[in-house]
């Protein structure tokens, strides 16, 4: 008989569901909880008959339901409204994930996010940032990711204006002076102690939203499009821009890349020439793949000029034109095809020398490709975390998935290649945090060059092993494989931004070359 154990939750036992097992009264268990699925039975997604299935109604339907639907279904309100209550003497085994929560499936997390593991990288304030910025994600960024990346809508302002007030924007550019005096997520990590350590958990913790467009839409434009202001602007300039920036009043972008040309500047047909009184520049021309160009307010313009290339700031106004490119993620990103129409700017917007505004681009190129790194990186271990799940609980033949040696196999190539990736840049990060931004670019670049061009193509064979292992589901939009169908589908795109494979790793070669004592031989 069932019994009230507080005001809102039935108990029952076994016997008494199994006596709910026709069309119209109908009950099944999940995990210890009791759920009425008469009326929903005929709007079920997977049909009104497998509910009706002797092994279903009125039954414990645990192990099948997590086979066939991902735990989310059940944490959606308008289903979790059908549970009437809970079995007697028993509590669910599965539990909700709670935010900001550690994972403790093996290799889900980098080791020194995993208990019992120890690393001499991370100090106090790296794992408090962690702890701050995972439960920021959680509840703020990924519900926001998961409905901007169906919807193709840019980011929410409201979630902008929380990172603002966090200085999260401002955190993304890295250690450096702009963090002078600002409150950094609440204070867990004071700005004089932000180094390159913080910034890789930052980039790491978002990656996990696990919604490639709107991961690029998170203003990734700021983060490649800020610094030449940064760096290179004159302080009105900077006095102006960078707290509308990072105050998330205005976005930016970088737009370099043409349809006529990408990293071959001397390619590139937008021009700037001066006005007869030297007061303006007139930009003219065209870019393509601009990400977040559609909704940014200002662009970081490569352009060629009288005597060679230079960098400048151009504001949204008369003969901007912005269009939406489509690409394979999504239109959250903001990916703009952008036209410079005869428009006029102030030459105090140049960024850097002009005519020789390559250094500009060059500048940043490192610390671009790290952050992709980063990025790249943790994507893959959320993969790995995927699967270790899915064979876990997947049945095949009558035994679980995992228990094929083909698809053990596979495990282990991807779980080799995400620890081989993250112990090398945590390697590349922490030389990072000892040497100057002169040093990084000589004795970086290329090593930054090869553990890029090792983490994508790594990206890309564990995408496809993925695919393999969730079978149909992989190449599904919808239910358990959904995460595996996005990023399979979205990989690429690490592979390409910022110098694609084969280029990087040429550069990290013909680096090493240049540095061959004169002495070397065999
Ligand atoms: C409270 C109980 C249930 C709810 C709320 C529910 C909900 C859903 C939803 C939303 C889907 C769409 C796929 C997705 O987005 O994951 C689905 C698919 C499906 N469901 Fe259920 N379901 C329930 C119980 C069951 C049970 C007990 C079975 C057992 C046979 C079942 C069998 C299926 C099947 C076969 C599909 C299609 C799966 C696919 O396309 O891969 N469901 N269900």
């Amino acid at each position: 008989m069932a019994t009230q154990s507080n005001t809102s939750t039935k108990t029952f036992t076994r016997d008494e569901v199994s006596k709910h097992r026709t069309k119209g009264d109908l009950w099944i268990i999940i995990d210890s909880k009791v759920y009425d699925i008469s009326r929903f039975a005929n709007l079920h997604p997977g049909g009104l008959n497998v509910l009706l299935d002797e092994e279903v109604a009125g039954q414990d339907a645990t192990k099948i339901f997590f086979g066939l639907h991902r735990h989310e279904v059940l944490l959606k309100p308008a289903y979790a409204r059908l549970q009437i209550g809970t079995l007697q003497d028993e509590s669910p085994v599965i539990l909700a994930p709670i935010p900001g929560q550690i994972s403790t499936v093996p290799y889900g997390e980098p080791t020194w996010l995993t208990n019992g593991y120890y690393s001499p990288y991370f100090k106090e304030s790296h794992r408090a940032l962690q702890k701050a910025f995972r439960k920021f994600v959680d509840e703020v960024i990924y519900p926001d990711a998961q409905a901007c990346e169906e919807s193709g809508k840019r980011l929410s302002q409201s979630v902008v204006d929380l990172m603002a007030e966090k200085n999260i924007n401002a955190m993304r550019l890295g250690p450096g002076k702009h963090l002078k005096g600002l409150t950094l997520m609440d204070g867990v990590v004071q700005p004089e102690e932000f180094d390159y350590f913080h910034e890789m958990i930052l980039n790491q913790e978002v990656s996990r939203i696990g919604a490639r467009g709107y991961g690029d839409g998170l203003l990734a434009g700021m983060v490649i499009g800020l610094p030449p202001v940064l760096n290179f602007g004159s302080e009105e300039l900077k006095r102006k821009v960078i707290p509308e920036v990072f105050g998330g009043k205005k976005f930016i972008c970088l737009a370099i890349s043409e349809a006529f040309a990408g990293s071959d500047v001397a390619g590139l047909k937008t021009t700037a020439t001066k006005t007869e009184d030297g007061k303006h520049w007139i930009v003219n021309g065209t870019k393509k793949w601009i990400t977040n160009g559609t909704f940014a307010g200002y662009f970081t313009v490569g352009c060629r000029t009288e005597g060679g290339f230079t960098v400048i700031l151009v504001e949204r106004g008369e003969g901007v034109e912005t269009m939406p490119i489509k690409t394979s993620y999504s239109s959250a990103a903001g990916t703009a095809y952008i036209t410079f129409d005869n428009v006029k700017v102030p030459v105090e917007n140049t960024l850097g020398p002009e005519d020789a505004g390559l250094i500009v681009m060059l500048s940043n190129f490192n610390h671009e490709r790290w952050v992709m790194t980063c990025v790249s990186i943790r994507s893959q271990r959320m993969v790995v975390e995927e699967c270790m799940k899915w064979v876990n609980q997947r049945e095949v033949f009558g035994r679980p998935l995992v228990s094929q040696a083909v698809i053990r196999h596979k495990l282990a190539g991807m779980i080799a290649r995400v620890e081989s990736a993250q112990a090398w840049l945590e390697n590349v990060t922490y030389q990072m945090t000892k040497m100057s931004y002169k040093q990084q670019s000589a004795k970086l670049a290329g090593q930054i060059g090869f553990i890029k061009m090792y983490a994508t193509r790594t990206a890309q064979e564990t995408a496809a092993d993925a695919v393999q292992i969730f079978g149909g589901r992989g190449i599904t939009k919808t239910g358990m494989g959904r995460f595996i169908e996005h990023y399979h589908r979205t990989v690429t795109f690490d592979s390409l931004l910022g110098g694609a494979e084969d280029v990087l790793g040429d550069l990290g070669v013909r680096q090493a070359i240049k540095q061959m004592p004169k002495n070397a031989r065999l």
